[in-house]
């Protein structure tokens, strides 16, 4: 496939576009035909079948490369009549969309390996059991997308006399996609593992409202062999090398349909992609018996749940305990595990990962992020434009700070060293003078309040100015009138609006009247007081002449 030319739409416009497409099959006419002897009805069949046991059930389209016309009419009825849809996409965009499924969206699932490749040798007799089942050179891609709205979870506290309920989560809210690293970040006990395994499908009870879909649907147990799950307590034999462990996984793990050397192929190749070659013979080790470090251990676990080509991958805490260095190895790994690599037809992955407190070099290397409070969501969005956003509504590191650390401080209440915004500041001060509460903390739930407060702020500034300029406006027409004397002036007393009146009125209150009458009175001593001092001073200027 080619590169872009001019006219491609780009960035947002063409994700968006493609969003809607969700899962396809595309399909190259010119380099890849149906051969002659294939059934046409098995091929669609099988495309449908293969969707369904991959647990999607979402509409599906057929993309069609370059000049559908050349499609053999058979060939269109066929794939009509199992309901699939044949689009003819322009050149220019597939083009454009082609780099897109390359560079983010799309992964390839694993049995399409052996029937999509743009096959020169489709001419030849048939060998691979995929090609020969697919009989023709598709390129299936299947997009998962992760979403969930509004999420609250609660737990039943059994006491021996009564029974409380404890919100766990609530209102959470996000989404993923495949090529993209979500990072969960939040102080301790703040609802992340609890998060992580709703989302993962390992807890679905409690769940009190909301929901959570994967590809528009919710869980159900076809999803299970597509999410893998790195718990935070690895669990693995100790007595067992690197290699042994995840070819027993493998065994254990992997479809019958594949052969004891393609599961050992895997396994080569998982320990390929973790860098694990070097620890490959060597015992995984335990408390009691010495083996491999505390990051190649962990790359271990994260081996065992790629091994089956999840599409979404989620890790607890993958680098509690490590050092900074091989905390960025594994994040690394991370990320080339999420991004797909199409020249070796590797499948892009959704990771979300929850993480303690990453350092900044590792902070940018996450495309998303949720960051939890106690309980409740503060921010979820693109993890670059999470430090843009806070300052947005009035919280900014007083110092260079890592933005982890900030904003970690941040969920946990603590404002030392960052500037609070103006709604809160009252709160803030208010809270030093009270005898409980340590200098410079708010409480999660102000910080949270924040964007309500500024937007209140704003609004009451906003109706300020332009009550301002409607009196502006009214008094020049008034005053053409004779009505006003002056203009009223908005003051700001607490984000509340007063207007000074002073002056205001033709027509005064027996109160002005009798404050005139003060300043008239305070005048006439003034200026009798002036008259005196000149008479005096006269006389003083006389008396040294
Ligand atoms: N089944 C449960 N019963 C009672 N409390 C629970 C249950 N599950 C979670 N919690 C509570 O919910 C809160 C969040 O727990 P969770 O393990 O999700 O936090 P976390 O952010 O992962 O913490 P850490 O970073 O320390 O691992 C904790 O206060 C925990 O005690």
């Amino acid at each position: 496939m080619g590169g872009s030319s001019g006219s491609v739409p780009t960035g947002l416009v063409v994700e968006d576009e493609y969003a809607t497409v969700r899962t396809s099959v595309w399909w190259d006419i010119k380099n890849c035909q149906v051969r002659k002897a294939c059934d046409l009805h098995l091929i669609a069949q099988n495309i449908s079948s293969v969707l369904a046991e991959m647990g999607y059930r979402g509409p599906v389209s057929i993309s069609a490369f370059r000049d559908t016309s050349k499609i053999a009419q058979p060939t269109v009825q066929a794939l009509n009549s199992t309901g699939i849809a044949l689009n003819h996409v322009p050149a220019v965009k597939v083009t454009c969309w082609w780099q897109m499924v390359v560079d983010r969206l799309c992964c390839i699932h694993d049995s399409s390996k052996r029937m999509t490749r743009t096959s020169p040798q489709h001419n030849k007799p048939c060998k691979d059991y995929q090609q020969y089942r697919y009989g023709a050179n598709f390129m299936l891609f299947f997009v998962f997308i992760l979403q969930f709205t509004d999420v609250g979870y609660k737990v039943l506290l059994k006491r021996i006399a009564s029974s409380t309920e404890k919100d766990i989560l609530q209102g959470i809210t996000g989404s993923s996609r495949p090529g993209e690293l979500l990072a969960v970040m939040g102080p301790s006990a703040s609802g992340k593992t609890t998060l992580l395994s709703l989302l993962g499908g390992r807890t679905t009870a409690n769940i009190v409202q909301g929901s959570i879909t994967y590809n528009d649907e919710p869980y159900s147990k076809s999803l299970k062999g597509r999410i893998g799950f790195v718990t935070q307590d690895d669990v693995l034999f100790a007595h067992l090398t690197v290699r042994e462990t995840l070819t027993y996984a493998a065994l254990l793990r992997l479809p019958r349909t594949m052969s004891r050397q393609q599961k050992e192929e895997r396994v080569v190749n998982v320990i390929t992609e973790l860098g694990l070659q070097r620890c490959q013979d060597t015992i995984v080790g335990g408390s009691f018996i010495r083996g491999v470090s505390g990051g190649e251990r962990k790359r271990v676990c994260i081996g065992n749940e790629i091994l089956v080509n999840p599409s979404l991958l989620f890790l607890d805490e993958p680098t509690s305990g490590l050092d900074s260095t091989t905390t960025l190895r594994v994040v690394q790994v991370l990320t080339e595990i999420a991004e797909p690599a199409m020249d070796m037809l590797q499948s892009g992955k959704t990771v979300v990962t929850t993480i303690h407190q990453p350092s900044s070099r590792l902070f940018h290397r996450f495309d998303k992020l949720i960051l939890l409070g106690k309980a409740s969501l503060f921010y979820f969005g693109r993890a670059s434009k999470a430090m843009s956003y806070f300052s947005s509504t009035g919280f900014s590191p007083l110092i260079a700070m890592n933005p982890a650390e900030f904003l970690v401080d941040l969920a946990n209440g603590n404002t030392n060293d960052v500037t609070v915004p103006t709604g809160l500041e009252d709160k803030l001060q208010s809270k030093e003078s009270g005898r409980h509460t340590t200098r410079g903390k708010l409480s999660a739930e102000d910080v949270h309040e924040t964007p309500r407060i500024v937007k209140k702020v704003e609004e009451a500034a906003e109706m300020r100015q332009e009550g301002a300029k409607n009196k502006i406006e009214k008094a020049t027409d008034r005053s053409k009138g004779g009505l006003f004397l002056k203009t009223s002036v908005p003051v700001l007393d607490g984000g509340k609006t007063k207007s000074s009146r002073s002056n205001s009125f033709a027509k005064v209150s027996p109160k002005l009247e009798a404050e005139k009458g003060l300043q008239e009175k305070m005048r006439g001593y003034c200026c009798g007081f002036l008259a005196t001092n000149k008479s005096k001073s006269k006389e003083t200027s006389k008396e040294v002449d």
